[in-house]
């Protein structure tokens, strides 16, 4: 049997896991275990009996979440609750996945977990909520809050920027959002390190920690580096206008700093991601050759 069920199936972090932990992981899309239906999640539990859940299923439509807010605080607030009761009953450690965008990006250096939160959109404030249910509720759970995944599985900024380039000769991309990219399975390597962790008797560090990719960059530059690797492996290719946020509105405000300090996750659990460049040529490389071959 698995050692550790994953809620998720479809989406980034959830592929990865499943790559990356091989038949340590179980993941259960909403098929199986609907973060919305009580009983679904209660019998994954019983029927897969894990060492460790790692919450991988979330609402992520950032600009969407401003019109539907009621679903993504069903997924985001509702269902990590319940998912941490469950756990919680049955003595089942928890990890719960959270976000940079809990934080107003008003810090001039990179945000710790102890620094003050405060969302600036609907899914930030849902994440935040989630974050602070699951506390509430299961003694023995982690969040762990991310930034800017990417990955080739699923959509995420290096996806979005390719596709535009196979349209367009220029791309807008605001050169003043600061964070840190973290690639999936490099982020899947790390949890599933602090999961071995967690899931031995005597862990007693619980609560909130940060893990992103190390290093850190604004959106536009990322966007030109994702053009160069994709040149060199004869993918599509734009030119990169750097603007300032306000000249890009969006439904939803994000951190103009997103950027985590990661010391706390390195102490505890000597858990440290690779620089987040490293992943991005891999990336792009898998997405180039899957665009030249469809
Ligand atoms: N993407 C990013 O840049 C960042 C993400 N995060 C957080 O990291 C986590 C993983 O994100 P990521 O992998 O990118 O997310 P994706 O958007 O790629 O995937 C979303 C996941 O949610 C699952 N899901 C959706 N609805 C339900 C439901 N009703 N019940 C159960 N599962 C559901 C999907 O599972 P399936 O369809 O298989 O059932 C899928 O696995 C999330 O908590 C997210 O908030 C944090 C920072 C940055
Ligand atoms: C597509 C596009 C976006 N942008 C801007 C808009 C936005 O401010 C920024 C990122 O856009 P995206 O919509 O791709 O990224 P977004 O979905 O907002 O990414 C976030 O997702 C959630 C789930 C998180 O938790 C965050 O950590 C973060 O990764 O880039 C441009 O400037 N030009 C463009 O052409
Ligand atoms: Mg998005």
């Amino acid at each position: 049997m698995a050692r550790y069920l994953v809620i998720g199936k479809s989406g980034q972090l959830a592929q990865a896991l499943a790559q990356e932990g091989g038949a340590d992981v179980h993941c259960a899309g909403h098929a199986e275990a609907d973060l919305q239906d009580t009983k679904a999640l209660g019998a994954a539990l019983d029927r897969h009996l894990p060492k460790l859940v790692i919450n991988a299923g979330a609402y992520t439509a950032v600009d969407k979440a401003e019109t539907e807010p009621e679903l993504c605080r069903a997924l985001n607030v509702s269902g990590p609750e319940t998912l941490a009761r469950l756990c919680d009953t049955r003595g089942i450690p928890l990890i719960h996945l959270s976000t940079d965008c809990v934080f107003d990006g008003e810090k001039t250096s990179p945000y710790t977990p102890q620094d003050a939160v405060r969302p600036l959109c609907v899914y930030g404030q849902s994440k935040l909520d989630g974050e602070l249910a699951v506390r509430a509720t299961a003694a023995r759970s982690l969040i762990v809050r991310v930034s800017w995944i990417f990955s080739h599985y699923g959509s995420n900024f290096v996806t979005t920027m390719l596709r535009l380039a196979e349209t367009r000769k220029e791309v807008s991309v605001v050169n003043d959002q600061y964070g840190c990219p973290t690639h999936a399975p490099a982020l899947a390597r790390g949890l599933l390190q602090i999961a071995e962790r967690v899931s031995v008797s005597g862990h007693n560090a619980w609560g909130v920690y940060h893990l992103a990719g190390a290093g850190e960059t604004d959106r536009a530059t990322m966007a030109e580096l994702i053009y160069q690797s994709s040149l060199s492996h004869g993918g599509p290719v734009a030119q990169v206008r750097a603007i300032p946020t306000k000249d890009y509105p969006t439904p939803a405000c994000r951190p103009l700093n997103a950027r985590l300090d990661m010391s706390d996750t390195t102490r505890v659990f000597g858990v440290e991601l690779p620089d987040w460049e490293e992943g991005l040529d891999e990336t792009v490389q898998i997405l180039t050759e899957e665009m030249k071959a469809s």
